[in-house]
């Protein structure tokens, strides 16, 4: 990038390709052979409650100014993976995933909620995100500007494997990835459902693009949570849903399994 590269009204637009940062994620985990397979979940409760039961186990921490971060280990079928909670938001969620990546992950699913943007999507339905419009900031750090990200192939062909195989109803769409919770506004709701977006959350395409960048797979699942739609805002109770968060995990476990 030079300074004729400079964009006059967008600091977001100007993309510089150089892989290397003058900060860059340098994390070792004190593991023999690091598994190259990781789950992203953002359910914490489901973690803490799967490490106490002791089928998670910890091998490691990453750390930021909210304190610490658990990385545990679990096995499935002969396939060990890291499991962590990606923290929530754009920034904290790739700053942890460049991490996972610099002590050798290869292969992501994250498996999160989203709000839903269209009536119809029960709560705790499953969707598997195919793209996400990139309405954040931090996935312009990793591709050039274009108006979505789009998940790994291999990713949503692993979980969409695993939800059939495991009869689990499922949608495939389009998520609207947003960086300010509070301005899903009426008219930019109706934009996104025109250009076809189920379902909104806040990591998505960052996920994607960072994954482009560095070069390694990922793909998203998410259940259908609150109800965001002209009418008016409906929590619908989506957060204490734990059995579809526990089967959610489990599901995300197994697809990544299948990646490498
Ligand atoms: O349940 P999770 O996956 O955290 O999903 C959504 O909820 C959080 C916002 O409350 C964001 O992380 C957004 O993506
Ligand atoms: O980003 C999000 C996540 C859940 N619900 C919303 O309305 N937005």
């Amino acid at each position: 990038m030079t300074p004729s590269d400079l964009n006059p009204e967008f600091p977001l637009f100007e993309f510089d390709p150089d892989p290397a940062a003058i900060l860059n994620p340098q994390v070792k985990l004190r593991l023999e052979n690091p598994p190259q397979r990781w789950v992203l979940c953002f359910f914490r409760e489901v973690l803490d409650s799967l490490a106490q039961s002791g089928e998670l186990r910890k091998v490691g921490e990453l750390r930021s100014e909210a304190g610490a971060n658990p990385i545990y280990q679990v096995e499935q079928d002969g396939t060990s993976l890291l499991v962590m909670h990606p923290g929530v938001g754009a920034p904290l969620a790739v700053g942890f995933m460049e991490e996972a990546i610099s002590c050798g992950g290869r292969h992501f699913i994250a498996c999160g909620g989203c709000g839903v943007l269209k009536r119809d999507i029960a709560v705790g339905h499953p969707v598997v995100i195919t793209s996400a419009v990139r309405d954040e900031g931090t996935s312009y750090h990793y591709l050039p500007p274009t108006r979505e990200a789009a998940a790994s192939p291999a990713a949503v062909a692993a979980l969409e494997e695993t939800l059939r195989n495991r009869k689990v109803d499922y949608r495939l769409g389009k998520s609207w990835t947003t960086d300010a919770i509070y301005r899903e506004t009426k008219a930019r709701r109706t934009r996104r459902v025109e250009e076809g977006c189920l379902v909104v959350e806040m990591e998505a395409s960052a996920f994607f693009a960072l994954a482009q960048f560095r070069g390694v797979t990922c793909g998203q699942v998410v259940y259908g949570g609150d109800l965001v739609t002209p009418e008016g805002w409906d929590f619908r109770d989506w957060i204490a849903r734990g059995d579809v968060r526990t089967a959610l995990f489990w599901l995300a476990v197994e697809a990544c399994s299948k990646l490498g």
